[in-house]
């Protein structure tokens, strides 16, 4: 299954300010959001997940999404995108203009009722006319596909169930698609399956590695994609994160150590690790802790000597 498609440029997407946000338990300022996205794109960011248009009963962190994507300073070739779960929360994201929105969905039934409160099936439903309006509108469009791995209800979950999610997707007329592990629990072989299993829907280019680090396997993950030629990447600055609606799962893999392993793979990525470093101590800090990283850890640790 492995093969040396290693790809020589890498495009990553930092989803600090959403997904890594999303579930802290302190309220976190508008303007730190925006301090943080401005940081990213200096350090070279071209895409930047930003926030969601979600209930904010359901996820108060993100209420203050028009706040955040009015604020902040939009930089030249950057991509700026939102998690939109149904047309209300598009037609919300519109006044705002996002470059791109997200729908999201899972390969588990259990997760998606928790997540979404609706069905694998009404999800698609619900994320059709999304689609729809987008598109019309000259929006991007990328669907999410949680627990291809596993889930925090269900367990393994078989790529079969991958394979479902991701032809629904095609078939609204999504763009592209992360195939994430959202609890952290995949390894190499079982994170190729799930790219494996999409792959008869989407082609390698439209599919993002997006891999959380509970285990402490996403690295490897990351390396076994790009065996694969996948050359999108979701991290999160600092290793910020975790979903509200799977518990007990840690941060998103930090984009200072996916950098760091594609820099000693000699990959492009366009990004400045010391300024990424800077945004990773500025958004620990405005929390009260260190960066959840390894490669910050280090170069912050030299830094001081
Ligand atoms: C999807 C809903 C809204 C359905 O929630 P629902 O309760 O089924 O929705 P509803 O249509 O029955 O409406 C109920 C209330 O919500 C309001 N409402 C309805 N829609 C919206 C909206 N868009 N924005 C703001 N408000 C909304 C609606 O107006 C109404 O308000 P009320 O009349 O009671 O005052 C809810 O379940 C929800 O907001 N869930 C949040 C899910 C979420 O944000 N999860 C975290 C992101 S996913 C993730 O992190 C995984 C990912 C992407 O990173 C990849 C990975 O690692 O797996």
């Amino acid at each position: 299954m492995t093969t040396n498609n290693i790809p020589t440029r890498v495009k990553l997407i930092d989803v600090g300010p959403r997904d890594g946000l999303q579930n802290e338990k302190q309220p976190v300022p508008a303007a730190v959001k925006i301090e943080l996205v401005h940081r990213l794109q200096a350090a070279g960011l071209k895409e930047i997940e930003v926030t969601s248009y979600v209930s904010p009963k359901w996820v108060p962190q993100m209420a203050d999404n028009h706040e955040v994507m009015a604020g902040m300073t939009r930089q030249p070739g950057v991509r700026y995108s939102v998690l939109t779960p149904n047309m209300k929360g598009f037609e919300a994201a519109l006044l705002d203009q996002p470059d791109e929105v997200v729908v999201f969905g899972a390969a588990s039934e259990a997760f998606s009722q928790k997540n979404i409160n609706c069905s694998i099936a009404e999800s698609i439903e619900r994320f059709a006319p999304v689609v729809q309006a987008a598109l019309a509108a000259g929006i991007a469009v990328r669907g999410a596909m949680s627990c291809t791995v596993g889930c925090p209800y269900e367990g393994e979950v078989a790529p079969e169930r991958v394979t479902m999610l991701a032809r629904l997707m095609k078939g609204i007329g999504v763009q592209r698609v992360d195939v994430a592990d959202t609890i952290g629990v995949g390894t190499p072989l079982k994170v190729q399956r799930a790219i494996e299993a999409t792959l008869p829907h989407f082609d390698i280019d439209h599919i993002c590695g997006h891999f959380h680090d509970t285990y402490g396997q996403a690295l490897s993950n990351t390396y076994a994609a790009l065996q694969m030629g996948v050359w999108n990447f979701q991290s999160s600055v600092a290793g910020l994160g975790g979903c509200p609606y799977a518990k007990g799962a840690t941060g998103n893999v930090s984009t200072e150590d996916v950098v760091y392993l594609l820099q000693g793979l000699d990959i492009d990525t366009g990004i400045d690790l010391d300024a990424l470093v800077d945004a990773g101590a500025f958004i620990s800090s405005a929390l009260g802790r260190k960066p959840n990283s390894r490669v910050a850890t280090a170069l912050l640790n030299k830094r001081v000597g």
